[in-house]
């Protein structure tokens, strides 16, 4: 199969079959599916693979090949023929197979065949015998529609399958943003969960692929390429995910490992990722870190963890004693971390142990993402049902006017006996087309009424706290040598100081400072004119001074240049 580049990152200008998609229903309703063009489920649809939804059902012919974006109308389904769906298929060659709204569709011939149940009723089915199915054309139903969106990190994660608590939008944005995670980084992720901040992290380090070539078929050009080396312990998601990041052509961005990150460290088939960044997001993130370290980590101790609570998964080279440390961090740049943990105890932990560790501008930010709901609160009888129109009075006269209205109509009820809708009916609809033209055309509806915003008061985010660390790069006696040798440290002579700090200590020489700097303060004031400092200081001259520090007037600037 030809080389496809995920649409996570090459979506193209129309959906594809085989290629991820998203059906947006409506702001926090989405749902993500594969286009196929045939129903390789066999689900039992006239139509071949169907969407269903609250909106109604969009069999996918209906979706492939709409520049993205596209609103599609539903289609009529019968969705009760799921039971009796065997019957429904036809085998080639059938005389039924020739109807005007029918169109064959593709069948994988290593699908499971399709059994034809009246045949295999009256004991004349052929076992493995390749079919072909049927699809019907599917016919647009007043039902409602979707629009059909490419796939970003963004709506993924809105849309994902939920195995775990995600990582959302705002939180990761922010993180990926203070790790430096950019095209070309390798970064680290455990646990990875149900996939969000994977997702998500792919996109940031994608730098390209390992077999791009230049646009004349010419060598790749040498580039960093990124990668999202992601870790996760549990069975079963680890499967999932793996098999999501296959769909979804992420398959050598993002390289997934059944691991316990704790128990085993973060190395690959006995190999560094070289993490330039990392992101953990584990219940015990402190247990993680001595595997995240430069140079060989203390012997292991239990964390308090119980023995029971550890789940076996297979064991790495790294934790094989007998052969060299190496670290899973690149050795020639600082790493910038990020802990996720939803309480303060798990922070403290976490920040104890990166003290511990040598991890530096340690720093703990809490999101508290808030959407703002922005409209123009406009008030008036006369807009009455009007989309964010408040029905009240919006100044004296019409209060007057409609006072007068409701009396008047008391009154003829009185007189006549009239009922009121009659009158009712004869007054103008405020809201009638003609009167919705001429506000949309004669008026600035936008620039009426005040201008409002309030927040939401639920926003879908996993409230966090997040430490962010910085391990820098390993500094030993010989780099220290080796750079005395490259920017060479030159000390001055001394001939080049002034006299009076020739053989001082440098203590000696700050606290001479020091003293010379409060006498000269003192001859200062006692210079300043008529006051009452002056007298105090009076008697404090040059000589006093000089007595006095011991250090003569015209050294103290020297001495103060050479503390500098
Ligand atoms: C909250 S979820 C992560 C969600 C993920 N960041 C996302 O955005 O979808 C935490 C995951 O860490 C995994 N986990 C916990 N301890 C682990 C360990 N020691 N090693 C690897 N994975 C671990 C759990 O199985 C769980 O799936």
């Amino acid at each position: 199969m030809a080389f496809q580049a995920s649409p996570f990152l090459h979506p193209g200008t129309v959906s594809q079959t085989d290629r991820l998609a998203i059906v947006h229903l409506k702001r926090d309703l989405q749902l993500p599916t594969i286009l196929r063009d045939h129903d390789e489920d066999n689900e039992g649809y006239a139509e071949g693979k169907v969407v269903n939804t609250r909106f109604g059902s969009f069999p996918h012919t209906t979706l492939i090949d709409l520049p993205w974006g596209s609103q599609v109308r539903a289609s009529k389904v019968d969705t009760g023929s799921r039971g009796r769906r065997v019957k429904k298929r036809k085998r080639a060659g059938s005389a039924e197979n020739s109807g005007p709204t029918k169109k064959v569709a593709k069948v994988d011939s290593e699908e499971a065949p399709i059994v034809d149940i009246a045949a295999e009723e009256a004991g004349t089915a052929t076992p493995n015998t390749p079919a072909v199915k049927e699809e019907t054309e599917a016919v647009a139903a007043a039902s409602g529609f979707i629009h059909l969106l490419p796939p970003t990190p963004e709506n993924w994660t809105s849309s994902l399958p939920h195995r775990t608590q995600v990582v959302y939008t705002p939180d990761y944005s922010y993180i990926l943003h203070r790790i430096r995670a950019r095209p070309g980084t390798n970064i680290i992720e455990a646990g990875a969960g149900s996939g969000s901040f994977t997702h998500a992290s792919a996109r940031s380090v994608f730098s390209g692929y390992a077999n791009d070539q230049g646009v004349d078929g010419s060598p790749p050009k040498k580039q960093k390429l990124g990668k999202v080396w992601s870790f996760e312990f549990h069975e079963q998601r680890h499967e999932k995910l793996q098999k999501e990041i296959k769909d979804h052509g992420l398959e050598g961005l993002v390289q997934i490992t059944h691991r316990d990150v704790c128990e085993d460290g973060f190395l690959v088939a006995g190999a560094s990722p070289g993490a330039d960044a990392v992101f953990l997001d584990l219940p015990a993130p402190w247990l993680a870190l001595p595997n995240l370290s430069r140079s060989k980590p203390p012997p292991k101790h239990n964390g308090g963890r119980s023995k029971e609570a550890t789940p076996t998964v297979p064991e790495d080279a790294s934790s094989d004693t007998t052969k060299p440390w190496i670290s899973p961090l690149n050795p020639s740049a600082p790493v910038h971390i990020c802990t996720f943990s939803p309480c303060i105890e798990q922070v403290q932990r976490t920040v104890s142990a990166m003290r511990r560790l040598g991890w530096v501008d340690i720093e703990m930010v809490e999101l508290s993402q808030k959407r703002f709901e922005i409209r123009r609160d406009r008030i008036g009888i006369d807009h009455s049902a009007q989309l964010g129109v408040q029905v009240s009075p919006a100044n004296v006269d019409e209060a007057i006017s409609r006072l007068l209205d409701v009396e008047d109509t008391f009154k003829s009820f009185h007189e006549t006996g009239e009922k009121t809708e009659l009158k009712k009916r004869d007054r103008p609809n405020p809201n009638n087309r003609a009167k919705i033209l001429e506000s949309l055309v004669g008026r600035k509806v936008y620039k009426e009424g005040n201008l409002a915003h309030r927040s939401e008061p639920e926003v879908k985010t996993h409230t966090s706290y997040l430490v962010f660390a910085v391990l820098p790069e390993e500094w030993t006696a010989k780099d220290e040598e080796e750079a005395k040798l490259r920017w060479e440290v030159k000390a001055r002579e001394d001939s080049e100081k002034p006299k009076e700090v020739i053989g001082m200590s440098k203590r000696q020489i700050k606290r001479t400072a020091r003293e010379a700097h409060k006498l000269k303060a003192a001859a200062k004031t006692a210079s300043m004119p008529g006051d009452e400092t002056r007298e105090h200081a009076e008697g404090v001259n040059d000589n006093t001074l000089k007595g006095k520090g011991g250090v003569p007037e015209e050294a103290c600037g020297s001495i103060k240049q050479e503390l500098t």
